[in-house]
């Protein structure tokens, strides 16, 4: 299960996989509401009418939903104040039933986003995006409560196709605060030698050509191209570009950062877009929502434990 080949590199199934880790979760759940009699709760904060952000938020408390967890919904126009959404979150923070927030990004630009993720109290920060979380991320010796969903969900693919991560040369395309920074500190903590390439490299190709993990995390449609990849490489694709497709009905089709049809080719494995790392994102998420909660109903000052 997870994968497929025919010409070329294993295609990894995140979708599949996925799946499985949701089976996983939902019988957690079944046996935390048997044992404790509560469920984990995942509140998701939107702010406007972003349809990519609506989508995205509809499916993360559809899954919530699916697998036994509570979703709370919070939904916010587009011009409420940055207070309005910090007292949002403060009354998340101090509810017993939440033990995950998220606050879908990005905010509306008269917000200050670091300001609000900030405000998110580290036991529920399930992003993995507060300052502190990020932090003992990159520590050696140190643990953060949350680790990122996105690089999370490329870790956990390597581990279940079994690739080998610890001594090998991983290059990480992209540096974002969200994805290409935490995955690159991510598999530094597996022992793999990591690089980062990003707008001002002189060369990308060369350094991703010694890779033998890419991690493709830079926001620009299939920028990767198959003779950059090494044979045999594992391709981890992470991007989600809305391209022009007149030939679709929507008028538009999703690619990854990596030209797939001519990775595949050279590559050992490779994730497509969709159906890679997308799906793997949400299922960390539930996978961080139980984890928190796992931690609050094992605390006995917890009020309702
Ligand atoms: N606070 C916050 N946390 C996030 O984790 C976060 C965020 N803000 N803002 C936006 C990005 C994007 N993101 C995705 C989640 C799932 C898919 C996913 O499941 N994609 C499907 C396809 C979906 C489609 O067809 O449009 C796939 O790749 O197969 C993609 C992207 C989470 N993000």
């Amino acid at each position: 299960m997870g994968s497929s080949s025919c010409e070329g590199a294993v295609v990894i199934d995140g979708k599949a996989i996925a799946n499985s880790i949701h089976q996983e979760i939902a019988q957690e759940v079944s046996y935390l509401w048997n044992n404790y009699g509560r469920v984990p709760g995942l509140a998701v904060v939107i702010v406007g009418d972003r349809k990519d952000s609506q989508t995205y938020v509809r499916m993360k408390r559809k899954a919530c939903t699916e697998v036994g967890m509570k979703s709370i919904s919070v939904d916010l126009p587009g011009d409420a104040s940055e207070e309005t959404i910090l007292d949002h979150v403060m009354e998340l923070n101090a509810d017993p039933e939440v033990h995950g927030i998220l606050v879908q990004l990005p905010l509306p630009k008269h917000v200050n986003e670091e300001r609000i993720l900030n405000a998110i109290s580290i036991e529920k920060d399930v992003d993995g995006f507060h300052p502190l979380n990020i932090g003992k991320l990159c520590m050696k010796g140190r643990e953060p409560l949350f680790v990122p969903c996105t690089p999370k969900g490329c870790i956990e693919l390597l581990l279940r196709m079994e690739i080998p991560i610890k001594g090998k040369r991983a290059v990480v395309v992209g540096r974002s605060n969200i994805v290409g920074l935490p995955v690159a500190m991510l598999l530094n903590k597996y022992d793999a030698t990591v690089s980062i390439v990003h707008s001002s490299t002189t060369d990308c190709k060369s350094l991703v050509k010694e890779a033998d993990i890419v991690i493709a995390a830079a926001g620009q449609a299939e920028m990767v191209k198959g003779d950059w990849i090494k044979p045999g490489a594992a391709v981890i694709d992470v991007g989600t570009n809305y391209v022009k497709d007149p030939t679709k009905k929507s008028g538009q089709r999703l690619v990854g950062d990596v030209d797939f049809t001519e990775a595949k080719k050279v590559a050992g494995w490779i994730t497509p877009v969709p159906g890679g790392v997308g799906p793997m994102t949400i299922a960390m998420l539930l996978k961080n929502t139980l984890e928190g909660a796992k931690r609050a109903f094992s605390q006995p000052e917890d009020s309702n434990a």
